[in-house]
């Protein structure tokens, strides 16, 4: 999925904030933000079940149903998908191996 499909993706979980919850999924886990990230764990859980049987048709199906859940949980605590983007670039360049990890590694 590129970016600008996670972007429609988002601009239609917004929208959504405005339907009936009888009418939508995602306006029924934007009411309730703690089922929402109960389901970006189960979600989550199900992506790495998926990758460990590389099951590659589960690992893609889990994957989509995450980046659905996880965008609808940051709308339901006011985040733009952006603000995580500008996280990330400021990650850029700092290798994972770099940070401080502490006596205990
Ligand atoms: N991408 C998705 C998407 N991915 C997964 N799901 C739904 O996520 C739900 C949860 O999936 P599970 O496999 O966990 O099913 P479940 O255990 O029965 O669900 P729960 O009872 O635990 O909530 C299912 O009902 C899926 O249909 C999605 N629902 C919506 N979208 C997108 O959101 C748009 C708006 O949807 P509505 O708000 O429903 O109009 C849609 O047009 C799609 O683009």
């Amino acid at each position: 999925m590129s970016k600008n499909a996670l972007d429609r993706l988002a601009a239609t979980i917004r929208e959504r904030r405005t339907e009936a919850a009888d009418k939508s999924y995602t306006r029924q886990l934007l009411d309730d933000p703690i089922k929402s990230a109960k389901k970006v764990g189960e979600e989550g859980v199900e992506v790495a079940i998926a990758a460990t049987a590389q099951d590659r048709n589960a690992l893609l199906q889990e994957s989509a149903d995450l980046l659905y859940h996880f965008l609808v949980l940051l709308e339901s605590r006011n985040i733009a998908l952006d603000e995580v983007c500008e996280v990330l670039e400021q990650r850029m360049g700092t290798s994972g191996l770099a940070r401080d990890k502490g006596p205990a590694g």
